[in-house]
C-alpha cells in the first residue's frame, strides 16, 4: 500500500509525511503538518512539466523509480533543514541534495520549483510555508525542511512546525555572512540545535579563491560567537547550482557528497524518546474506591515499570510517590512507555494533591519554574491574532503540555537600559520577552508553548532560558 502510494505521487510532493509515518520521531515532528496523500491530477503534472525547463532532465531521474528502493525502517531517522540568508541558495541546495542522492537511489528528485512553491501548512493557526523533502544516505534517513522566506523560517523554528535536530547553514561565497545568517544561527541555538554543518555556496561565482578561505574563517568565528563548535564544525564549499545543472562536478556533485558525508558524521542522531527519563503530563485524576488515585495522560517520553518511584512536579512543592499499577484500555500492564495513553495508579496520594498540568516524572529529572526568557512570535490579524499591539505587563494565558497558567510578559530591558514601558509589540513581530507565571510549572529550555487571550491563540513561543 505504501509502495503504491509512493508510485502514484508522480511529483512526490507529499510522499514524506506518509512514508515517515511509521517512525515515532517523525510522527511527532510532522504532527502539526501532516498532509494528505493525493496524487496530482494528470493535467496538473502536464502543466508542471511544461512549465519548468529542468523537467525533461528530472523526468529521466524520476523514471529511476523510487518505489524500487525499499524504505529501510531500520535506518536511524533525523530531521534537518537548510537555513541562512535570503538568496544564498537554500532551496537550490535542497533540490541539489535530492538530485545527487536520487542518482544513488537514496532520494526522489525534487526540483527547485516543486520545493519553492511549498504548500502552506497550518500550525496552531499560523500559516507557514515549508517544504518537507526526504532522502537517505547509506547511514540514515532524513526529513529535510526548506522555507521560502525569512519570516517563515522564524515562525517555523519557533513553532517547531518542523523540528530540526541539526541544520545546514548556507552562506554565499560572494556575500559572506549576512544579517539573516546570524539571526538563523541565534534561533538555531535558542531552540536547542547543537550541531550545524556549513555549506559555502556559489563557489562557481567567485574569481578569487581566497574568498572561500575568508568566508570559512568568518563562519568559524561566527559559530563560536553563538556557542557552536566553530573550530571543528565541518565546512564544505561548492555550488548547489552546478550540482543541480550537472556541471563542474568538483564544485557540484562531489561537493554535495562531501556535504552529506559531513552531515552524516557530524550531526548526531537524537536520543530516542524511550531512552529519555520518564515524563507524563497529568490530564485527568480519578479516585478509585479501595484502590487509590489514578492519573491519566499520554506518556511524553521514557518508560516506567510498576514499583518505580515517581515525582509529581508543578503547582506547589514537588513530592514523590510510587507507581503501583499501570493500566491501558482497562488492561493491567507491567510497564508504560512513550506514546502510551496510560492510567497510573499511585500509592498514598490524595486526589486533592494532584491537578491537571502537573507532570509525573522520573525523580530529579525536571523542575518547576516561574520565570523564563522566550522567543515569541506574535500572530498577525490575518492569522487570527490580535489586531492591536501590546505593551509590557501583557497578561495572556500560557499553554504548555496539559497546563494553562496566566503569564506576565515583559521586555528584557534593552542593552542600554532602554525603558521597556516604551516598547510595543506588534502583531507579526518576533520578540524576546520574559515570561513570569502566576504558578510554578514543569518547563524546560527548548519547550514550546502558545499564548492565548479570550479563547484565541495570539502567539507562540519557545523557552530559550530558564530564569528561576
Ligand atoms: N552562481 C550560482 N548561483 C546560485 C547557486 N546556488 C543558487 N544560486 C542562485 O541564487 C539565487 C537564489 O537561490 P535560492 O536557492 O532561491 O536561494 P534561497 O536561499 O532559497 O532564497 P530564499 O528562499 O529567497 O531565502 C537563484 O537565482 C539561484 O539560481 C550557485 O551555486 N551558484
Ligand atoms: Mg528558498
Amino acid at each position: 500500500m505504501l509502495r503504491s502510494a509512493v508510485t502514484r505521487v508522480a511529483l512526490g510532493r507529499t510522499v514524506a509525511s506518509k512514508q515517515l509515518g511509521a517512525s515515532a520521531v517523525m510522527t511527532r515532528a510532522l504532527a502539526v503538518n501532516t498532509r494528505t496523500i493525493t496524487s496530482l491530477s494528470r493535467p496538473a503534472i502536464a502543466r508542471n512539466q511544461r512549465a519548468h525547463p529542468l523537467l525533461s532532465m528530472l523526468r529521466a531521474s524520476r523514471t529511476r523509480s523510487y518505489s524500487d528502493t525499499v524504505f529501510d525502517r531500520s535506518k536511524p531517522h533525523i530531521n534537518v533543514g537548510t537555513i541562512g540568508h535570503v538568496d544564498h541558495g537554500k532551496t537550490t541546495l535542497t533540490a541539489a541534495i535530492t538530485k545527487v542522492l536520487s542518482e544513488a537511489g537514496g532520494a526522489k528528485f525534487r526540483d527547485y520549483a516543486d520545493i519553492d512553491k511549498a504548500p502552506e501548512e497550518k500550525a496552531r493557526g499560523i500559516t507557514i510555508s515549508t517544504a518537507h523533502v526526504e532522502y537517505e544516505t547509506a547511514n540514515r534517513h532524513y526529513a529535510h525542511v526548506d522555507c521560502p522566506g525569512h519570516a517563515d523560517y522564524i515562525k517555523n523554528i519557533i513553532t517547531g512546525a518542523a523540528q530540526m535536530d541539526g541544520a545546514i547553514i548556507v552562506v554565499s561565497a560572494t556575500d559572506g555572512q549576512m544579517p539573516q545568517t546570524r539571526e538563523h544561527l541565534l534561533l538555531a541555538k535558542q531552540v536547542g540545535i547543537k550541531k550545524l554543518v556549513v555549506f559555502i555556496n556559489k563557489a562557481d561565482a567567485i574569481d578569487d579563491p581566497e574568498m572561500l578561505e575568508l568566508v570559512d574563517m568568518e563562519m568559524r568565528e561566527l559559530l563560536n560567537d553563538y556557542d557552536f563548535d566553530g573550530d571543528n564544525t565541518p565546512i564544505v564549499s561548492g555550488s548547489a547550482l552546478c550540482a543541480l545543472e550537472s556541471r563542474s562536478p568538483e564544485l557540484g556533485v562531489e561537493a554535495i557528497h562531501k556535504l552529506m558525508a559531513a552531515v552524516d558524521e557530524w550531526i548526531p542522531t537524537p536520543e530516542r524518546d524511550l531512552d529519555k527519563p520518564f515524563l507524563m503530563p497529568v490530564e485527568d485524576i480519578f479516585s478509585i474506591a479501595g484502590r487509590g488515585t489514578v492519573v491519566t495522560g499520554r506518556v511524553e517520553r521514557g518508560q516506567i515499570t510498576k514499583g518505580q518511584e515517581l515525582e509529581v512536579v508543578g503547582f506547589g512543592s514537588p513530592f514523590k510517590t510510587t507507581l503501583i499499577g499501570v493500566e491501558m484500555f482497562h488492561k493491567q500492564l507491567e510497564k508504560g512507555q512513550a506514546g502510551d495513553n496510560m492510567g497510573a495508579l499511585l500509592r498514598g496520594v490524595k486526589r486533592e494533591a494532584l491537578t491537571r498540568g502537573q507532570v509525573l516524572a522520573a525523580p530529579g529529572t525536571i523542575k518547576a519554574h516561574k520565570k523564563f526568557i522566550a522567543s515569541l512570535y506574535v500572530l498577525t490579524k490575518e492569522e487570527g491574532g490580535r489586531h492591536t499591539p501590546f505593551s509590557d505587563n501583557y497578561r495572556p494565558q500560557l499553554f504548555v503540555r496539559t497546563c494553562d497558567v496566566t503569564a506576565v510578559l515583559t521586555h528584557k530591558r534593552g542593552p542600554n537600559g532602554e525603558d521597556p514601558e516604551n516598547m510595543m509589540v506588534m502583531p507579526g513581530d518576533n520578540v524576546t520577552m520574559q515570561c513570569e507565571l502566576l504558578a510554578e510549572i514543569a518547563v524546560e529550555k527548548g519547550m514550546r508553548f502558545t499564548i492565548r487571550e479570550g479563547g484565541r491563540t495570539v502567539g507562540t513561543g519557545v523557552i530559550t532560558e530558564i530564569v528561576e
